[in-house]
């Protein structure tokens, strides 16, 4: 089962997650976020990844200068978006040549419709649950959204399923939802933030059963 470990800083938790067989791994690169990896320590933690192994950066609304750097320092084959228009995220998938995800936070059904805007713009939509207004993060809440919003949708591009998902609760989402991806963050941690290498074990193979 395709699982993304999402915001990874230290080498014993991407270690955790590569040995539990992760197929994509997360970095993210948003200063605000307890999980920001610096680019001093990118390259070192990012050359663990083996080359069948997917490495995500994830950006909020970020500038080509952002992404420049973070793609060189962490040799990223993939640039998960988030707040960005389908107009943007067709310009950063066409300077970048790299597959782009776009997030979509999800609350009600009518949200949906948003996926629908990034067909030709992005290679795979991440259904995340939408964060409070004014919150300071888009992502990496723990927040769940209600997985039967996605019954019956017509789904536009490939995608995957994110938000509040834990060793507890990923196998139902999965048989839910049918999601041929699934993404954690939160759900793998003590605190925000600091990951543990049980947990990702836990969820990995969860997914998995
Ligand atoms: O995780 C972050 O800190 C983050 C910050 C800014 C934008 C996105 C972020 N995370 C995106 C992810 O892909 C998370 O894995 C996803 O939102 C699920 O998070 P969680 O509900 O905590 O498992």
């Amino acid at each position: 089962m395709p699982a993304k470990i999402c915001g990874l800083t230290t080498a014993a938790t991407l270690d955790a997650a590569l040995g539990g067989g992760a197929s994509h791994v997360g970095f993210v690169f948003f200063a605000p976020s307890p999980r920001n990896l610096d680019f001093d320590a990118a390259p070192a933690l990012t050359a663990r990844v083996p080359d069948h192994v997917a490495k995500v950066g994830v950006f909020v609304d970020p500038d080509d200068g952002l992404l420049e750097q973070a793609v060189a320092v962490a040799a990223l084959t993939v640039l998960q978006l988030h707040k960005v228009a389908p107009a943007r995220a067709a310009a950063i998938r066409a300077r970048f040549g790299l597959e782009t995800w776009t997030a979509v936070a999800v609350k009600a059904r009518g949200d949906l419709d948003v996926a629908r805007t990034f067909t030709g713009a992005a290679d795979r939509i991440l259904y995340d649950a939408k964060t409070p207004p004014g919150a300071a993060l888009p992502g990496g809440m723990g927040l769940r959204f209600d997985w039967s919003l996605l019954d019956g949708f017509a789904h536009p591009l490939p995608w995957a399923l994110s938000g509040g998902l834990d060793a507890g609760n990923v196998a139902e989402a999965i048989a839910r939802t049918g999601a041929p991806l699934v993404d954690v963050s939160s759900g793998v941690e003590t605190a925000p933030g600091v990951k543990d290498v049980d947990k990702i074990a836990a969820f990995l193979k969860a997914a998995r059963s």
